[in-house]
């Protein structure tokens, strides 16, 4: 079999259909729409899917239109009646239901009934003579009479016998009846339904995708024995411990073998000592490649055994896919066609400049085999299925073909449409978006960089008021292996709480490279973002209950998380004014509302950006937001610290210590 990419094509739209100049309602304009419909929105079951579009027609006929939606494949649309919102823009929604591709579109005709009524209406207003519209009327009826099935066709009928009578008293009160009315919006005349385009399409994440949390590790690091490497089985007494913490997503490293030809030393050297354990994204060597565990870490029925136990605590496994290779890769001896030689014999190393990769080869995306190519790495996903794992980390996809992706995702997504994909893109803008675009559901994103007041407001109004919304889930960290933020380095423990409360508060998905962030390390690679003596290159002890660490400050905000639905979203968010004075916004205090989609939960985050002292401000709580005077009493509950506040309309007094606690996370409690 040879992948074939077919871009996603329109099924049934006016396009496809033969011209008909009798179809007058005009449909534009619809949103949510992605280039024209080239790409998929994104949604997670059972979220409520809104669709809005401008619909009107030549003169003042009434129309009615409705919002069609199925999923991908069934023959049959569900159909919603849309609302007017006035200026001739119509809204309706449908929630979605389980993990897969769905479509919508919207169809709309003009309701000549309808119309007509609405016209003897005003007509009998102004006194004016309707014998003759009732006769008019009667046609329409006996139309309708035709179309309806035969319960109403009997009552239709009858109604066609009244009106034609013309204009008695009688005949004007059955026209304008309820029954007459009910029974003919049962029997519309679709004939002329305009439909709009294109059938859009939306793409159904399964809960998770909208609201999870990630820890990350090296098993290599978790033998009981100093200098062991470290097992799957030996992972697993963190198990509980992680997920008592909050979290739901355990991301490994590559744990594939790991390559011997230019495998690097301590600290990125380019020679490695006889017992360093390599770059675990040197992936490859006589052990076996993308599809075989490393096997110091144990055997694959180990690594499935420690998959299960982790779903027995709530957490699913993610896997890191790296597609490149070891020089020491099965591939590169099976498949040398799917790298690219230069002419000394060798293949120039890979890059993400600045960076260099000096022990791993690039897989080339123009190779002439590249349909078989294709087909590798997409098995590679379905092998690690087949093994239990459903989340995946992709390494650089930017350096990878988009149209691959676009076809991997999709085709994985047909058999296994409950697959997460996290897009490892620190690169352009447009690149990140494209990755999304083409099916990937979280996208790691420039929060580590954002760290003023200023930056914070700046990029996560981009991300949620933005058509990225539609397509692009972030997902927050304040720290990975490769990055260790120069706020972070030297860093206070209360820097390190303000950067975390700051990633879980903003965003619904969070994650952190777990044990250095947990223990506040914060000790460069001099002159680079990266940690000294990182895991990368070497296997490092860790002592989880180190004085100093931030756990259950960890576990608190996790916590507050998982109890406040309005944290388990990202994009309703709004920023509140803090001012040091009147007129004088605060530079060091950033606060902002959440609310649950039902608005049930409000949630109104503060976090100092200070460390160091103690900030004090004057915050405007936004009440015309939800309907109330801006002199309103309400109280607030803060999570953090268990303290009730009474607040006396919108102008109020916060005050936060670094030193106690750099947030505050209130739960807002506002009269009904
Ligand atoms: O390029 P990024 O900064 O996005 O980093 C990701 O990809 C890197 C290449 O896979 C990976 O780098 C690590 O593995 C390399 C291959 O073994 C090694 O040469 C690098 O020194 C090492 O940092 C990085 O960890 C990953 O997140």
């Amino acid at each position: 079999m040879k992948p074939e990419f077919i871009p996603p094509a329109p099924i049934m739209t006016d396009r496809d259909r033969p011209f008909d100049g009798r179809r007058r309602v005009v449909i534009d304009r619809v949103f949510p729409e992605i280039d024209g419909g080239r790409f998929p929105v994104k949604r997670v079951e059972g979220e409520r899917m809104m669709v809005e579009a401008d619909i009107f027609t030549d003169g003042a006929d009434t129309i009615v239109a409705e919002l069609l939606h199925r999923r991908k494949g069934e023959a049959e649309w569900s159909a919603v009646p849309m609302a007017d919102l006035g200026n001739d823009r119509w809204t309706a929604s449908f929630v979605v239901g389980e993990p897969g591709m769905y479509e919508y579109t919207v169809r709309a005709w003009v309701d000549h009934f309808e119309t007509w009524r609405k016209g003897l209406q005003k007509k009998l207003d102004a006194g004016q003579d309707v014998a003759l519209d009732l006769r008019i009327g009667a046609t329409l009826v006996e139309l309708g009479a035709a179309r309806a099935a035969d319960e109403d066709a009997g009552t239709l009928h009858h109604y066609v016998g009244l009106l034609s009578v013309g204009g008695s008293d009688a005949a004007v009160e059955a026209a304008l009846g309820e029954e007459l009315l009910a029974a003919m919006r049962r029997a519309p005349e679709k004939a002329m339904a305009s439909l709009y385009e294109k059938a859009l399409q939306l793409q159904c994440d399964r809960k998770l995708a909208g609201f999870s949390t990630w820890y990350e590790f090296f098993p290599r690091s978790w033998s009981e024995e100093p200098g062991r490497h470290g097992t799957f089985r030996d992972c697993m007494r963190l198990l509980p411990r992680i997920a008592l913490m909050g979290f739901d997503v355990i991301y490994l490293p590559p744990i594939h073998p790991i390559g011997l030809a230019k495998r690097k030393g301590k600290n990125n050297a380019l020679v490695a000592g006889p017992e360093d354990p390599g770059s675990c994204w040197a992936i490859g060597s006589a052990d076996g490649g993308h599809t075989s565990v490393h096997p110091e870490l144990g055997t694959m029925e180990e690594f499935e055994a420690f998959v299960r136990e982790s779903e027995m605590h709530g957490i699913s496994v993610a896997l890191d896919i790296a597609f490149q290779c070891s020089p020491d890769h099965p591939w590169v001896q099976e498949h040398p066609q799917w790298f690219r030689w230069r002419p000394d014999g060798t293949v120039q190393f890979a890059e993400n400049p600045p960076k260099r990769y000096e022990d791993i080869l690039p897989i080339d995306f123009e190779s002439a085999d590249w349909q078989n190519l294709w087909i590798a790495l997409r098995d590679v996903f379905l092998f690690w299925i087949g093994k239990g794992v459903t989340v995946f980390r992709v390494d650089n996809p930017h350096t990878k073909g988009f149209a691959f992706w676009e076809w991997a995702i999709g085709s994985i997504r047909e058999q296994h449409p409950e697959a997460m994909f996290l897009a490892e893109a620190f690169t352009r803008p447009k690149l990140m978006a494209r990755l999304a675009k083409g099916g990937y559901t979280h996208s790691y994103t420039y929060f580590t960089w954002r760290n003023t007041k200023h930056d914070l407001q700046e990029y996560l109004t981009e991300l949620t008021q933005t058509e990225l919304r539609e397509y692009m889930r972030p997902n927050f960290w304040p720290n990975t292996p490769d990055i260790l933020h120069e706020e972070l380095q030297g860093g206070s423990r209360e820097k390190f709480i303000i950067r975390f409360v700051l990633a879980a508060t903003l965003s619904s998905n969070y994650g952190m490279y777990g044990p250095a962030y947990e223990l506040c390390e914060n000790a460069p690679y001099p002159g680079k973002e990266e940690y000294i003596d990182s895991e990368k290159y070497e296997i490092r002890q860790w002592d989880l209950d180190r004085p100093g660490n931030i756990r259950s400050e960890i576990a608190m905000v996790n916590r507050i998380r998982h109890n406040n639905p309005a944290l388990q979203q990202t994009n309703d968010i709004t920023f509140v004014k803090i001012d040091v004075s009147q007129g004088q916004e605060h530079d060091q205090l950033i606060g902002y509302v959440k609310c649950s989609p039902d608005g049930a939960n409000i949630i109104l985050t503060v976090v100092t950006l200070d460390d160091r002292n103690t900030r004090g401000g004057w915050l405007r709580f936004p009440l015309e937001k939800f309907g109330l005077p801006h002199t309103e009493r309400f109280t607030v509950e803060d999570l953090l610290s268990g303290r009730t506040f009474e607040w006396n309309g919108e102008w109020n007094y916060i005050e936060l210590d670094p030193h106690r606690m750099p947030a505050h996370i209130f739960r807002v409690n506002l009269p009904s």
